[in-house]
């Protein structure tokens, strides 16, 4: 059983919600493990396909391009995972679903009062990781809000990649609670909605490799 119990050698580093080479460079130049471009039109960070083929072809080997889609066409989804090594699904796609492209994947979980979970491990089974963030009635996702982290738990049969108004100035603590195997930040790196700032970004990885260094010493 996968575990979130397995501690990571450091916390891997998600950006989400790319739309300019500019802050891709910027995101790669830092260290991102993973970038994260939205495929849904109701974001202000939505690119669309030619801007995704773009984008993804700037993205260096090694560091992963990840999909965000929110209850999206299958022929849309299929088109732009050749652009993609991992999608991301933001909405009520089953299982199922999410496994019908022949792709890694992730789930992303909001973290509703009445979320169970353990349940929702079990049924997303197939999934790389769960992402967990904030739960906003009527938003998929990209709140910039943060929830009780202290619900996730240490348990949980899947790795756990932590999402919701994380920043350089509180991931070292969400970090430390949690003990992900990822964390995931939009907003927090933001100078605007879609234009990420380099300075925030540098800000948020220093702030992750501090709080790895404390671990290993
Ligand atoms: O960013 C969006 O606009 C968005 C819209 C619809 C579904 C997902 C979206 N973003 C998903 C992400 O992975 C964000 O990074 C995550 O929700 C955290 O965002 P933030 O709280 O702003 O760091």
């Amino acid at each position: 059983m996968t575990t979130n119990l397995v501690l990571p050698a450091r916390t891997r580093i998600k950006f989400c919600g790319l739309s300019r080479e500019q802050d891709v460079a910027d995101a790669v130049a830092v260290g991102a493990d993973a970038l994260g471009f939205v495929l849904w039109p109701g974001s202000k960070r939505c690119v669309d396909e030619a801007r995704l083929a773009a984008l993804s072809a700037r993205v260096p080997a090694f560091v992963t391009r990840v999909g965000l889609f929110v209850d999206q066409q299958p022929e849309l989804i299929a088109r732009c995972a050749e652009h993609l090594d991992l999608l991301q699904f933001h909405g009520d796609e089953t299982p199922a679903f999410c496994a019908g492209f022949g792709r890694p994947w992730i789930k992303a979980l909001r973290m509703r009062d009445d979320l169970d979970l353990h349940a929702a491990a079990e049924a997303y089974a197939g999934a790389q990781a769960l992402l967990l963030d904030a739960y906003r009635p009527g938003v998929p996702g990209g709140t910039g809000e943060t929830f009780d982290w202290s619900r996730i738990p240490a348990n949980l049969a899947k790795p756990v990649i932590l999402a919701g108004g994380l920043g350089p100035d509180n991931v070292a603590q969400a970090i430390e609670l949690v003990r992900p195997f990822a964390v995931d930040v939009s907003g927090g790196v933001e100078a605007a909605p879609g234009r990420k700032d380099s300075g925030l970004l540098a800000a948020f990885a220093a702030a992750v490799a501090q709080v790895d260094r404390t671990h290993q010493a």
